[in-house]
């Protein structure tokens, strides 16, 4: 499996968010956006209208990471808006199965986030339902916190769990990922990997991502 980086739009210039999409399309895999409600998280972003508009302007590949209370109301519709994949956090959501099922069929893949004070035994019985599991590598909430390494012990769980039920499965990590924690998180089992200060900081996002991309294929599959 080749990996994905996803470079998170947190880090970029939200006055210009069309312009620094289009600076990574050929060079990232998707677009990743952090819809926060100062709600689930105490900080607050960017909702469905900017995703609608940004679709318009860009076909990179969107990983919507919902960030939000009562995503059972608000997920679908990203789905409908164009999102390539929908993730929701297991601490917001009652049902996991069932929304995976309506994202899937409002033509998203399904993706469960686990934040970083939770652990995800209860959840890899869930796996079968789900397109992505998204591993916080931080609390979830802001960018540019330092990488938690500890938190690759769940991504280690997943991966075991993947490979004995032979899932089909993307297991992305969040937080903290850069040149010098990617590659770690590819020997934990990692194949997605969210960077937005590391990608948006650099003085060539391009080719951040093309230096990440290489670390990570050279550790993957180490788990
Ligand atoms: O979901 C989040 C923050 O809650 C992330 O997607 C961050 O945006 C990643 O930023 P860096 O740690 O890579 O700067």
């Amino acid at each position: 499996m080749e990996p994905i980086i996803a470079p998170s739009i947190l880090a970029s210039d939200f006055s210009r968010l069309a312009e620094e999409v289009q600076a990574i399309e050929g060079a990232a895999d998707w677009a990743h956006v952090d819809v926060m409600d100062n709600h689930f998280v105490p900080n607050l972003t960017i909702g469905l209208p900017v995703v609608q508009s940004l679709r318009k302007a860009t076909s990179i590949p969107f990983d919507v990471h919902l960030m939000i209370t009562d995503p059972q109301r608000w997920a679908p519709a990203y789905a409908e808006a164009g999102a390539y994949n929908v993730t929701f956090h297991a601490e917001a959501c009652e049902d996991p199965v069932a929304l995976a099922k309506t994202l899937r069929a409002a033509g998203s893949k399904a993706g469960l986030a686990i934040d970083r004070d939770t652990p995800v035994e209860p959840y890899l019985e869930l796996l079968p339902y789900l397109d992505t599991i998204l591993i916080m590598t931080i609390k979830a909430g802001f960018g540019g916190q330092a990488f938690m390494p500890e938190m690759l012990d769940k991504v280690r769980d997943v991966r075991r769990r993947a490979q004995i039920n032979d899932l089909e499965i993307r297991i992305e990590v969040d937080g903290g990922i850069a040149a010098d924690t990617i590659e770690q998180a590819a020997e934990a089992g990692a194949d997605a990997f969210v960077a937005g200060t590391a990608v948006y900081g650099a003085a060539d996002p391009a080719e951040a991502i093309r230096n990440l991309r290489a670390l990570a294929a050279a550790r993957m599959g180490g788990a």
